[in-house]
């Protein structure tokens, strides 16, 4: 008995060591740590099927028009107090330079395994290129290989885990850090406008610098989509999330109203959710949604994800101007960190439920 529990601990252990990339090759049996569970899924939500989404839902954003245009302004203000989601076009990044950022995104994880394996990060740890970080013995593990990296600021970046390769993987990453953070402030200003608030009032609680991570997700194919979930459900501890998605593969969805929307691709768009942080300093007009990723039997998907955010340790909250005897606060003012963050998702809540008074 002792000896085959060692066995079977001996077994997850190396399947924790192995990515997922390696799995969906190697392996003619779907191991047990990948397939999902009922209550996991967000209580009575049906589990539907790609075929059962709606996905006009997921309203489309000329960002270029948000200092000029009352109506986009608008329509921005309520596609994040509905569905805390929207696709940006008209984001000023050329396309050229998009496709480089796709391509690094596709290369990395085309290298060899060994040399993938020197980016490796360090068990109990966020940072570098692996499966699902493992946080209680019970989890179910997400069907998707990733790397992750600070980018800004950029004196915090752990340039160990960056790929050498493809060579201008570095040059590529800093300059689209720097595109993302003048969208980042883009957004958050017209938000601030759209609700009557000093446009900087968001901005101003993001300290001297702002918090960007980027997470590359790979979610190979799998013979069993309908037993996994690229990514479970849950929300982003970001302010924003500005997401690059694949050009053809879809997976994302989004909870809304109970029921999971399909985001669909729209050519050349950055697609961009609110994070719970956001959600906090506006007392909860804006929504942090809560999202999943499926995966398919045919098709790799890639997408990279820049979490947007206030500095490292700067404390959150509520901004003054939505107080009222209407609106009451409704946060305390927190220190969001990541590990704060996980700490609850690891209890399997959300770390913005810890905040509430
Ligand atoms: O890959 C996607 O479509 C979404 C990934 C995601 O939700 C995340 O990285 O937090
Ligand atoms: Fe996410």
């Amino acid at each position: 008995m002792v000896e085959s529990q060692s066995a079977t601990a001996r077994k997850n252990q190396s399947l924790e060591s192995k990515q997922v990339q390696e799995i969906a090759l190697d392996y003619d049996h779907l191991p047990e740590r990948y397939i999902r569970k009922q209550d996991e899924e967000y209580g009575s939500v049906a589990n539907a099927g790609p075929s059962s989404l709606v996905s006009e839902e997921i309203p489309v954003i000329d960002i270029s028009l948000l200092t000029s245009s009352l109506s986009e302004l608008d329509k921005l203000k309520s596609a994040v107090s509905s569905c805390g989601c929207f696709q940006a076009i008209n984001h000023g990044i050329e396309v050229s330079f998009l496709d480089k950022v796709h391509e690094i995104s596709k290369q990395i994880f085309r290298l060899p395994v060994e040399e993938k394996k020197k980016y490796l990060r360090a068990e109990n740890d966020l940072e570098g290129y692996g499966n699902d970080m493992v946080l209680s013995d019970n989890q179910t593990l997400d069907w998707t290989d990733r790397l992750y990296l600070t980018v800004l600021p950029k004196h915090q970046q752990k340039l160990q885990f960056w790929p050498q390769n493809p060579t201008h993987f570095r040059e590529v990453l800093d300059e689209y850090s720097s595109k993302i953070e003048s969208i980042n402030k883009l957004v958050l200003k017209a938000l601030a406008r759209s609700l009557n608030l000093e446009e900087n009032c968001f901005l101003n609680q993001y300290g001297t610098t702002s918090t960007m991570n980027a997470r590359f997700n790979y979610y190979p194919p799998c013979q069993w989509p309908e037993k996994v979930l690229g990514v479970k459900p849950h929300a982003d501890g970001s302010a924003i999330t500005v997401l690059l998605q694949d050009k053809e593969v879809e997976g994302l969805q989004i909870l809304k109203d109970d029921k999971w929307v399909g985001v669909p691709i729209v050519r050349d768009a950055l697609t961009i959710n609110i994070g719970d942080q956001l959600e906090i300093m506006s007392n909860e007009v804006f929504k942090s949604p809560v999202h999943r990723v499926l995966v398919n039997s045919k098709n790799e998907r890639t997408t990279l994800a820049m979490f947007c955010m206030p500095q490292t340790e700067k404390d959150i909250g509520v901004v003054d101007g939505l107080v009222t005897d209407e609106t009451p606060r409704l946060y305390k003012n927190v220190t969001f960190t990541t590990d704060f963050f996980f700490e609850n998702y690891q209890k399997g809540r959300r770390a913005i439920d810890a905040c509430k008074i």
